[in-house]
């Protein structure tokens, strides 16, 4: 720690006590539990210098990072941030809380584009209940966020709760700092500090608030049905694609792996009436034109289903920006979905995002491959799922092969299942479609070979359709 943060630590617990922003009684915090102890930090607004203290300890933590904006959580921490902002030329961006019901109706005012990353800025965290209603609004933006930093954390369980959702949050004190701090300055007494330090250790781990349990649809994914999912979703085309497959009945999505054009048009044509989603492998194609893409697309709107390109992007940000936007393929104008490895990084979904995103367009990141000897550890698992959960507004899911812990709006894709095979000759390994729903928590299963290479693909098809999605109702009622 800095001679600066270490001084000035101090000086402003004892400020902050002295004009009765620490106080001690019976409070009621938002979560609705009680507390012995109490922050308002509201009032550091009337002591300009206690402000700028409070301001320049948020910076010492933040100065090292890189963002693109900062966002303070209405409205204790906008006056906090709103100073970092001026005095260090630091882009602000101000999440509203209410929606203005005239001129542009926006939720977050400033300038900011799709995929740029924004730092959130608050005062106090109990369970992290604010921070993350803050974020999911960004994020339905399409902002990046990655990251918060607190000036008082209470230590009752809001960091964790944040780190599953994506968000590391840092802070420049903690409850345990203050009280040493105050007991050392004879400002609270021996009982005080026994009192307020045994009710911690009770009170360690806070969840979400109800509400914000709510936003977040907490709901089981499993259990829900699809339209409860598609309100329960912060995302446009997962909305989208759960009202579809409500609709046509079908979670089933057809890998077209064909070389050729005419084959690929003629699946699309045929299989059309029975799926949710067609994937392809588009650079596999040797007469690929203009005209397939065409014909796709028309194909998409006529039996009403999505596009989605396996390119299974895995570069730095700036390469896959012009893998998805140029090129012979311009996926980004036609494909509503793709998927990417996250293994570079957060850059690569930055990258799909600058590439100039529209609500219908989304990303499914591969979190777990169906081929044997795949190196998608649990720990990989895991990080892929926290990098996904900070693109929210574009990530819509996960390939994966285990029901991983994820909010009800968001779906998981399921490859490698066969009615016929339990592998191939390369690698791949096949699960029947129950398999896949019931015990690998599939909401989409992608059944390629098994429907294309067969006698009868439409016959086929069905069959899948049929076995796929009454496997999936059966969890509703589970
Ligand atoms: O983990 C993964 C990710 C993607 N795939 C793709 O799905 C299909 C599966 O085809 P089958 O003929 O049913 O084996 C194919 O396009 C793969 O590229 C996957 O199999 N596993």
């Amino acid at each position: 720690m800095s001679d600066f943060v270490n001084t000035n630590l101090e000086k402003c617990t004892l400020e902050l006590f002295n004009i009765g922003a620490i106080k001690f009684g019976e409070f009621v915090l938002k979560s609705g539990i009680k507390s012995p102890i109490y922050f308002d930090l509201r009032l550091i607004i009337s002591f300009p210098e206690l402000l700028k203290m409070v301001a320049d300890l948020i910076w010492e933590k933040m100065k090292n990072k890189k963002f693109d904006h900062i966002c303070g959580v209405p409205y204790t921490a906008l006056p906090i941030s709103t100073v970092v902002s001026v005095q260090h030329n630091y882009p602000m961006i101000i999440r509203r809380k209410e929606m203005k019901s005239y001129g542009t109706k926006k939720l977050i005012e400033g300038n900011y584009s799709a995929g740029e990353k924004c730092l959130i800025v608050e005062d106090v965290i109990v369970s992290g209940s604010s921070v993350i209603e803050t974020a999911q609004v960004l994020r339905k933006e399409k902002l990046c966020i990655t990251d918060a930093v607190v000036f008082l954390d209470r230590e009752q369980g809001g960091l964790k709760n944040l780190e599953k959702n994506g968000i590391n949050t840092e802070s420049v004190l903690s409850i345990y700092e203050v009280l040493n701090i105050l007991v050392k300055h004879e400002k609270i007494d021996a009982d005080t500090f026994t009192k307020t330090v045994a009710y911690l250790k009770s009170y360690s781990e806070v969840s979400f608030s109800k509400a914000t349990r709510a936003l977040l649809k907490d709901q089981s994914r499993i259990n829900m049905p699809l339209m409860e999912r598609a309100k329960a979703a912060t995302n446009p085309l997962a909305q989208r694609l759960l009202t579809l497959m409500d609709r046509k009945k079908s979670n089933l999505c057809v890998a077209v792996d064909t070389q050729s054009s005419v084959e690929l048009i003629s699946m699309a044509e045929k299989l059309g009436p029975y799926i949710c989603l067609l994937k392809t492998h588009i650079d596999i194609i040797d007469d690929f034109s203009k005209e397939t893409i065409q014909k796709l697309k028309e194909l998409s709107e006529k039996h009403d289903f999505l596009l989605f390109e396996d390119r299974k992007f895995a570069d730095i940000g700036n390469t896959v920006k012009m893998q998805y936007k140029g090129g012979v393929h311009n996926i980004c104008d036609w494909a509503h979905l793709v998927t990417a490895h996250p293994v570079a990084g957060p850059g690569v979904l930055q990258g799909l995002c600058k590439a100039g995103l529209r609500d219908d367009r989304g990303c499914v990141i591969i979190a777990e491959m169906s081929s044997s000897g795949n190196l998608n550890t649990p720990a990989y698992i895991e990080d892929s799922i926290k990098i996904g959960n900070s693109f929210g507004g574009f990530v819509i899911g996960y390939v994966c092969q285990s029901s991983i812990d994820v909010d009800a709006g968001v779906i998981l894709f399921t490859p490698g299942v066969s009615l016929d095979a339990s592998s191939d000759s390369l690698g791949q390994q096949y699960v029947t479609p129950e398999t896949a729903v019931n015990e690998k928590g599939a909401d989409v299963v992608i059944v390629g070979r098994g429907i294309t290479g067969s006698e009868n693909p439409v016959e086929r098809a069905e069959q899948y359709r049929k076995r796929c999605y009454d496997a999936l109702c059966k969890r509703f009622e589970s």
